[in-house]
């Protein structure tokens, strides 16, 4: 028998072990051993730290590497949220596929492969590199209604908890986290004044570019998701079903999926955060699992990490999700395992230690 969505998610929460602590010591004092004074790397030793814990191995082989866009709808784009209109989802989409939206083109940089799932855009799209798993055409309009159903959003965080198992098996041994969906940060806003605690006027910032008038409107839109659908801060699932969105179910899928399957995962942006939060709240021994990749330009994003636990690796003032922050993240990521495998140490180089 199928297991139902609800019993994919409760076994893969049971399944996520916490990391191996003497593959962190092992890491740790080859780290002391390097020619360098102690901990002068700082965060790069963090991250061999972190990989070796969560592979067991000193400096593991993480050329296998996939990012995953999931991309979905939103309702609430009948409030004049977005500086785009809807139809963008889709034709991103495609440009995904055909190789030449931003996310590609970092994702080129760094050997990491793309995988584009509609697991909710309200439109019908076909493609052979497609992974249609459309979980329902778009969610309803948040001011007005519940994002989709909570069954819909156990369905979608199963949609991503099974593609990762599907590509772990494949050999992926990293993942990063990726999402198209406009009006989305209106749903993430959503999100972090449900499970933060932060004002709308703090969650909510300019997504793709909307003035501070139209700003003031979505933090009304945003309090009205609230008003509305009264979600309980107690139930991160009940968050997500009524004022989230589809691609941000599936991206707690990812997440957790990932720290089932012992594989690291870099997180985006403002929208994938918010699904790292959702994950933590979830499951927190997931956390050792997540990289922060970047700090968006996005207002309330700071905030968002810190509720999760995470620090961000880099400061580049991007806005743009897609994934394009966490992929960019690889090469730190790639940079910390060289550190491990190539430098010297101070009996091999025979340098004096202090
Ligand atoms: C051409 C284009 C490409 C994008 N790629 C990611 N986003 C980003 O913008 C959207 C969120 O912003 P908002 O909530 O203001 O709609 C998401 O789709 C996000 O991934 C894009 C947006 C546009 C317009
Ligand atoms: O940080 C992000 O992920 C982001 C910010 C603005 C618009 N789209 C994505």
């Amino acid at each position: 028998m199928k297991k139902t969505p609800l019993h994919v998610v409760e076994d893969t929460i049971a399944r996520i072990e916490p990391l191996n602590q003497e593959a962190i010591q092992a890491a740790e004092d080859h780290l002391n051993a390097l020619t360098k004074p102690p901990g002068s790397l700082g965060k790069l030793e963090a991250i061999a730290r972190q990989a070796a814990g969560i592979t067991g191995e000193l400096a593991a082989d993480l050329t296998g590497r996939a990012v995953i866009v999931m991309a979905g709808d939103h309702g609430v784009c009948e409030e004049g949220v977005s500086a785009f209109p809807q139809e963008v989802t889709p034709q991103m989409v495609m440009n995904f596929l055909s190789g030449g939206a931003a996310v590609n083109v970092l994702a080129r940089q760094t050997g990491t492969h793309l995988f584009c799932v509609d697991i909710g855009v309200a439109a019908e799209l076909t493609h052979d590199s497609l992974l249609s798993r459309k979980v329902r055409p778009g969610t309803g309009n948040i001011a007005r209604e519940a994002a989709m159903s909570r069954e819909e959003a156990l369905q979608a965080i199963a949609v991503g908890i099974e593609l990762v198992h599907e590509l772990a098996d494949r050999g992926y041994r990293m993942f990063a986290t990726g999402e198209m969906g406009i009006g989305n940060t209106t749903a993430s806003a959503a999100i972090c004044v449900a499970l933060v605690g932060m004002t709308a006027d703090e969650a909510v910032g300019l997504g793709t570019g909307i003035n501070e008038e139209r700003r003031r409107h979505k933090v009304e839109i945003v309090q009205r998701a609230l008003d509305t659908n009264q979600p309980s801060a107690a139930d991160p699932i009940d968050v997500l079903a009524k004022v989230g969105g589809l691609e941000i179910a599936g991206l707690v899928g990812v997440i957790l999926g990932s720290a089932a399957r012992r594989r690291l995962v870099v997180i985006d942006g403002f929208i994938s955060t918010a699904a790292a939060l959702v994950a933590a709240r979830l499951a927190p021994e997931a956390i050792p699992y997540m990289i922060g990749s970047h700090l968006s330009h996005e207002q309330g994003h700071s905030k968002l990490l810190a509720a999760v636990g995470l620090s961000p690796m880099i400061h580049m003032d991007m806005r743009l999700g897609e994934g394009t922050g966490a992929v960019l993240g690889f090469h730190f990521i790639d940079a910390a395992l060289h550190i491990m495998r190539e430098m010297a140490t101070f009996e091999s180089a025979g340098v004096s230690k202090g």
